[in-house]
């Protein structure tokens, strides 16, 4: 008799994050949230730490024939501070992993690196330590990231409440359309290497997929308008997967409105130019690192005025469901589309 063999690919990466966490046992005390949020959070002092690590590889999250080193410096600890913004703590410190092969030189690891060193100076961290090792399969990048705040002030996924109001900051979709655009352009180039990339028509979409922004701008505000998100989570997989994820942890249903959703004109515009629905690629698009959070609803007013934050729907009860109700005012069920690794 053969051994059972399950693909992941059957129970996805989520399934596949719930199936270990079965078996991990949380020992201390201190550990107040292991897995499943943006972050783990432990207690120290009177402050509580958030720790959070993501990993980037060559071929999977990006492509070196059309991204620079140095962005990919960048990115690598954007994603990372986008974690720790989703919490709403600030960040402290970073460490930096990385497996090399033979085909980079030290003058390459140099631009990898002046772009982690541009990031950690614009969201103020210090890089503190990491590992370096060799590398049959391209470049690997894993980064940790720490951050801190006030045990209160820790925003998890699971708190969203009943008439909660949700909010996205900045726009979506704009970095699923920007790798289209780049990969359009690669495979003209490849069929013809004399042609150049015409990419000045795309900048701000091709920007968002290359150099993505974490929102700690947004954190900042929430601060100084003493606003604590009742629940929040970064957007790295597309609103709608977020979506889920945010129903599942706070126990709730939510309705959302097509005609409130953020869309930037250039995104707009190029979606439609590459024959895609505007609508599905804010709804699915991944790594725009945007962030979604809800708010109790008295918090509304001191938020109402703000530019770059958007009121998208509000949150039901779970048996409720999940609806997208449609610019013709019809509703229809969210589906949770977003990138998929397996
Ligand atoms: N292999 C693993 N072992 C233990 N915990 C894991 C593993 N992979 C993911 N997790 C945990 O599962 C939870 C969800 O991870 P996920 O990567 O979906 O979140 P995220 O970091 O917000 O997303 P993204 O990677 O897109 O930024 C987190 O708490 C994460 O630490
Ligand atoms: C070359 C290349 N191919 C595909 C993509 C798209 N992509 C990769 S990972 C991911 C979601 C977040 O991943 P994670 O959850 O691991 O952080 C997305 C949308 C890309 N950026 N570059
Ligand atoms: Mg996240």
């Amino acid at each position: 008799m053969s051994e059972k063999r399950t693909e992941i690919s059957e129970i996805g990466e989520f399934g596949l994050i719930d199936h270990l966490n079965e078996k991990i046992k949380i020992r201390h005390t201190s550990t107040l949230k292991g897995i499943g949020d943006d972050a783990a959070v432990i207690e120290s002092g009177d402050h509580v730490k958030v720790v959070t690590t993501d990993l980037l590889l060559e071929g999977v999250h990006f492509d070196l024939s059309y991204a620079p080193l140095t962005h990919v410096g960048f990115k690598a600890v954007a994603v990372n501070i986008s974690d720790v913004a989703a919490m709403n703590a600030i960040p402290k410190q970073i460490t930096v992993s990385i497996a090399l092969s033979n085909r980079f030189s030290v003058e390459a690891v140099d631009a990898l690196y002046s772009g982690i060193n541009a990031a950690a100076d614009h969201y103020g961290v210090d890089v503190v330590g990491g590992d370096t090792t060799a590398s049959r399969s391209g470049l690997v990048i894993s980064v940790t990231a720490i951050g801190e705040a006030k045990k209160e002030q820790i925003a998890y996924r699971s708190g969203a409440k009943e008439n909660d109001i949700i909010c996205v900051t900045g726009d979506l979709g704009g970095a699923l359309v920007g790798l289209q655009i780049l990969e359009r352009e690669k495979q003209v180039f490849m069929s013809n290497p004399d042609m150049k990339p015409e990419l000045e028509k795309y900048q701000i979409v091709t920007a968002r997929q290359l150099r993505p922004e974490a929102r700690m701008d947004i954190i900042h505000e929430l601060r100084e308008l003493e606003v604590i998100p009742t629940s929040m989570m970064d957007i790295s997989d597309g609103l709608a997967s977020e979506l889920f994820h945010i129903c599942k942890a706070s126990k709730v249903g939510v309705t959302i409105y097509e005609d409130k959703l953020p869309i930037d004109k250039q995104t707009y515009d190029t979606a439609v130019e590459l024959g895609l629905d505007p609508i599905t690629c804010v709804l699915n698009g991944g790594e725009d690192y945007e962030l979604l959070f809800t708010i109790d609803q008295k918090d509304f007013l001191k938020l109402e005025k703000h530019p770059d934050i958007h009121f998208i729907g509000h949150v039901t009860k779970e048996e409720d469901g999940k609806y997208l109700v449609t610019k013709s005012g019809t509703a229809a069920q969210l589906k949770a589309q977003g990138w998929k690794h397996f």
